[in-house]
């Protein structure tokens, strides 16, 4: 039962996530190069961190979609199993068309890094079943390129099907809807721009990020 953490060049938050893995959730995580062409077999979920990939050039995950290991985590979703990207993994899952939409530059064109208030939307997923619905948590946000956009067809789209689970309770970078984090349509794919990672021991200013991976514990262990 791994949790597999892909990192890529430029990735910076690797470590974090398998530290709060290993460490605080209790699981076995480990390192999948973005240079391997198939996730191991005993791998029961996918973690794209973040950081800079490729330096964001292009555009964030623009390039980091093209890498090989991206085929395989695009069969393993397929297959309904849970993927989770966070904040450049987030703009990795929509440059890799696993999420809908993609991030631009925020608003006002500045890096923001800041604790961030959320409210739950959708508490019936796999990545969000820990949390009651309407709650507000607090995770940090750290971005330079964290507005989420799609168009109007799209947003009615996430709306019909339930698939936005986390909005902004003050939006800081210009997303439509002040959308945080989404679902893909068959609910086991999420991209979230604030670091449940960085929210997942008090001494770091709370836990509402490490009951973000406990739901997908939570949902594994229900198999
Ligand atoms: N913390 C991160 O993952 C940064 C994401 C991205 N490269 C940005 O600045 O928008």
């Amino acid at each position: 039962m791994k949790y597999a953490v892909i990192r890529f060049p430029g990735s910076n938050c690797d470590w974090d996530m398998y530290y709060v893995l290993r460490d605080q959730l209790k699981v076995e995580p480990i390192f999948v190069d973005y240079r391997e062409t198939n996730l191991p077999i005993d791998v029961v979920a996918v973690i794209v961190p973040g950081g800079f990939s490729y330096g964001d050039y292009l555009r964030s995950g623009a390039i980091a979609r093209f890498a090989p290991i991206m085929e395989d985590i695009k069969k393993f979703a397929e297959a309904g199993n849970p993927v989770l990207g966070v904040c450049n993994g987030f703009q990795i899952l929509t440059e890799a068309h696993l999420l809908p939409g993609g991030l631009r530059k925020n608003q006002h064109l500045e890096f923001i890094c800041q604790q961030q208030d959320l409210f739950v939307q959708n508490n019936q997923t796999t990545f969000s079943n820990q949390f009651k619905p309407g709650e507000k948590v607090m995770m940090p946000v750290a971005h330079g390129d964290g507005n989420y956009y799609c168009d109007d067809v799209t947003l009615q789209q996430l709306r019909t099907h339930n698939q936005i689970v986390l909005t902004y309770s003050k939006n800081p970078n210009g997303s439509v809807a002040d959308i945080a984090g989404i679902v893909n349509e068959q609910g086991n794919v999420m991209g979230m721009m604030p670091h449940p990672e960085r929210a997942s021991e008090l001494v770091l200013g709370g836990t509402d990020g490490l009951r973000l991976f406990q739901s997908v514990v939570t949902r594994q262990l229900q198999k």
